[in-house]
């Protein structure tokens, strides 16, 4: 196990749902897991009026989210794991009183001796991720004069390649791109770090893993909810933004790059942004009409429930623009993946929260027996992110009896049959990663820059090119019925929802 240093860590934005949702009950798990160094204090700060035991009676003592994986442990660890949290009032607008913040950092620092490291959180709007960032440079709260110092900025990194440039240079004046930490939970999900190793660490794999034998690659995201409390923050981003630009594109880079020398950071990091700038990025209306597709959801009736529609939701304006379905097909212009198309789609009000990646391998060349390679019976690999993690694998087999009938069979992993092995929650990896400075698992500006490099010509289309559709699905189907002419030649996306048939079991919109 790596050594983790002593620590501070200072979440910005402490009074918010982030805080209190994902940031604190991972680092209680942590905590009860032992993985906390035994030197740790956190100092929560934003506007909110309140002294240390608000905080704690808040985000630990009287908080809902703290469900440890063994509950009568809660009992035995929360008191201590609480002693750990204290609380600064930052004022109005985090723009002020950074010596009191400084000189309470100090204090900390000394009295529960953790070596001047210091991890800062910013987990406030994004508007604000900058002034934080040089309010510490000017009271030298970023120097490493005395520890490390560490930024973890949360998603959305900007809003268009534009505004993700600025706020690269923008934090980068006051912090090194080695201190900095952008964080993506995609990348803390063990089934996503697995496409890594199922890709190199097995040779049945990779020597198919080509334009030679892959006929497609389709990427399903979709969650059941829809926009819940979060209207007003979704209609300013939409599903490009919120879910392809940083989560999916971090999982295609996976799937798309090249053998990494070894598993240092930099060397992952070095090939995902290769993968990334190989995506090939759609220059003209045609290519973007024909490639493109967005939707929203409608009201509707799911298991006999009224579901509002999306610009019936709270937050949302009544003629709203912004797509809760998102499905794209492009190409990635390298040797290994010329002419393979890549099908992704990202959805909210779908029927089941999934999120799989489905490589398509090619029918064998010469069809020897009747049946093989007809309704879609060639090989696939399915490597299910979420739920029910694991990897299928599709294959032919012989039914018994006369003759060469061929059926599809399954051969069928599951991540919870390693009973013992606890699986992390992504937050709890990420923070534990960056506490112990290790970035593979966090995107790298120029990551993020070739990620928004594909994206922003998709979203200027969507919002100011001719002959834009925006098509409607009830909530609780599979999206809007022409989403399949994407798929040439194959004509549906695979129902996620059946391992064992891939019809396409859609409800049309009416
Ligand atoms: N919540 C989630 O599930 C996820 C959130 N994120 C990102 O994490 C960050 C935090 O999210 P979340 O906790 O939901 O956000 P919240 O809306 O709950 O706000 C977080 C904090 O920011 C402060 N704040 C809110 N609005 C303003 C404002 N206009 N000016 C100054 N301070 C403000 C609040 O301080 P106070 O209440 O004290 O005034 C609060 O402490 C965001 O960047 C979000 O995009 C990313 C992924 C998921
Ligand atoms: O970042 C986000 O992710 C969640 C989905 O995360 P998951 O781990 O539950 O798949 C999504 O609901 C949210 O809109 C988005 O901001």
């Amino acid at each position: 196990m790596k050594k983790t240093a002593n620590q501070l860590l200072v979440i910005f934005g402490a009074s918010g749902d982030l805080t209190a949702r994902k940031l604190v009950p991972s680092l209680f798990n942590l905590y009860i897991a032992r993985q906390l160094p035994e030197n740790f204090v956190v100092l929560g700060a934003s506007r909110s009026d309140m002294t240390d035991k608000d905080f704690r009676n808040r985000v630990v003592l009287e908080s809902k989210y703290l469900k440890p994986r063994l509950e009568d442990l809660k009992e035995n660890y929360i008191q201590g794991f609480s002693d750990k949290f204290f609380y600064e009032d930052l004022g109005g607008d985090y723009d002020t009183h950074y010596d009191r913040l400084r000189k309470r950092v100090e204090d900390l620092n000394n009295k529960y001796h953790t070596e001047g490291n210091i991890i800062y959180y910013l987990s406030t709007p994004p508007t604000l991720y900058e002034t934080i960032a040089s309010r510490l440079a000017e009271v030298e709260l970023n120097k490493e004069n005395l520890g490390w110092k560490r930024l973890i900025v949360e998603k959305p990194f900007g809003y268009s390649l534009d505004t993700a440039k600025a706020l690269n240079n923008g934090l980068q004046k006051y912090f090194s791109e080695s201190q900095i930490y952008r964080i993506d939970h995609y990348l803390g999900k063990e089934t996503v770090q697995n496409l890594l190793v199922t890709r190199f660490a097995n040779t049945i794999f990779e020597p198919l893993w080509n334009r030679n034998y892959i006929h497609h690659v389709e990427i399903t995201n979709a969650e059941s909810v829809g926009v819940e409390k979060r209207g007003g923050y979704y209609d300013k981003s939409g599903a490009l933004r919120d879910m392809f630009q940083n989560h999916l594109l971090q999982i295609v880079s996976l799937i798309v790059m090249e053998p990494p020398i070894g598993d240092e950071p930099e060397e992952i990091r070095n090939e995902k942004v290769k993968a990334l700038k190989s995506l090939r990025i759609m220059k003209n209306d045609k290519e973007l009409h024909d490639n493109t597709i967005r939707a929203q959801y409608m009201d509707s009736t799911i298991n006999g429930e009224k579901v509002k529609g999306y610009r019936q939701e709270e937050g949302v304006d009544k003629n709203s623009t912004t797509e809760t379905y998102a499905a794209i097909k492009f190409f990635v212009d390298n040797w290994r993946w010329k002419d393979v198309p890549f099908y992704v789609r990202t959805a909210k009000r779908m029927p089941t929260k999934v999120t799989e990646v489905v490589i398509h391998f090619k029918s064998p060349h010469h069809h020897i027996f009747q049946n093989s390679g007809v309704n879609n019976k060639d090989n696939k690999l399915i490597i299910r992110i979420q739920p029910d993690e694991g990897i299928l694998m599709k294959f032919g087999v012989k039914v018994p009896g006369q003759g060469f009938k061929v059926e599809r069979a399954n051969l069928d992993f599951y991540y919870s049959s390693l009973a013992q092995t606890h699986v992390m929650e992504a937050y709890e990896r990420l923070l534990l990663d960056c506490m112990q400075g290790d970035a593979t698992l966090y995107a790298r500006a120029d990551e993020v820059e070739a990620a928004w490099e594909f994206v922003d010509p998709i979203l200027k289309y969507w919002e100011t090119g001719d002959d834009v559709r925006m098509y409607g699905y009830a909530a609780g189907v599979w999206g809007p019925e022409n989403a399949d002419e994407l798929i040439e030649g194959i004509g549906y996306w695979r129902n996620p929802s059946s391992n064992l048939a891939d019809d396409p079991g859609y409800c049309v919109i009416c």
